[in-house]
């Protein structure tokens, strides 16, 4: 005689109508799989209809309600505290849109690198008007204009950037560079008191001049896309007005910076 053995039917068994005789160990079991589906209708309730998730779970979610039975521990945790909305418990988990910005910055990011380079650039103008300033020598060294032109047309091939559009860039940010040398021997003529009291090597200086054209030739080369979209002029300006502000640039610096990129678009 079984006294102590419950009937129990499991929902694919019960539309054959056999019902199957569990010994007490299994009803553990299948308390807790009641358990687990109390709490898996908790999770999904607090999820709300499928339809209104416009982000894709996370894994750890779709696992948590896709498996029958949790561990107990969970389940219990489940059942005794009310159940937080599973995006918030889950691990960070970025959602899909925030991955895919982080990974591919937009048009006005990648401008914006591009336009801060520039600033960088023009930053050096100051040093290396210094290293000629009270030499006698001229602001223009046609020779080493050549060798940064010709440097940045090899590096532009190995980017992935044109190196025929790249050129034209760095033909401006050499003008924008020479017309800030020359305000500031202006300035330092007209306020002997303001030139510089020492004199930079101008080969370290240059230096620095060489790293930042590298880094500007692969941010041009990655701003491709956003340098030939319809919105560039506008991001390119707002990107210029955010860096000028950014570095507190003075009317010479602001003013030679849009020179520097004013062959950016296109
Ligand atoms: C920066 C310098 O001054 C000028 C500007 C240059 C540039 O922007 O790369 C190159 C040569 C010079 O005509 C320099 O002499 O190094």
């Amino acid at each position: 005689m079984v006294v102590n053995r419950v009937i129990a039917v499991t929902a694919d068994q019960s539309t054959r109508g056999t019902p199957v005789h569990l010994a007490p160990s299994a009803v553990s079991s299948r308390g807790r799989l009641l358990a687990a589906g109390g709490a898996a209708a908790l999770l999904l309730a607090a999820q709300g209809p499928a339809t209104a998730a416009p982000v894709p779970r996370p894994a750890a979610t779709a696992s948590a309600t896709a498996v029958p039975v949790p561990r107990p521990a969970a389940t219990a945790s489940a059942t005794a505290v009310p159940v937080p909305h599973p995006v918030a418990t889950a691990a960070p988990v970025p959602r899909p849109a925030a991955a895919a910005s982080a990974a591919h910055p937009g048009p006005y990011a990648r401008l914006h690198v591009v336009v801060g380079l520039s600033a960088r650039r023009l930053a050096t103008a100051e040093p290396v008007a210094a290293a000629k300033y009270g030499t006698g020598g001229p602001v223009d060294d046609p020779a080493r204009e050549r060798r940064v032109l010709d440097a940045v047309a090899r590096q532009a091939v190995e980017a992935g950037g044109g190196p025929g559009v790249t050129v034209r860039v760095f033909r401006d940010q050499i003008e924008a560079h020479k017309a800030v040398q020359r305000a500031l021997h202006r300035r330092w003529d007209a306020d002997p008191a303001s030139a510089p009291a020492e004199r930079p090597r101008l080969d370290a200086v240059r230096e620095e001049i060489d790293r930042v054209n590298g880094e500007l030739v692969r941010a041009l080369a990655a701003a491709l896309p956003a340098r030939t979209a319809p919105s560039c002029a506008g991001l390119l300006a707002a990107a210029t007005a955010q860096v000028r502000h950014e570095r507190a640039l003075d009317g010479t610096h602001a003013v030679a910076l849009g020179r520097a990129v004013r062959a950016v678009c296109g």
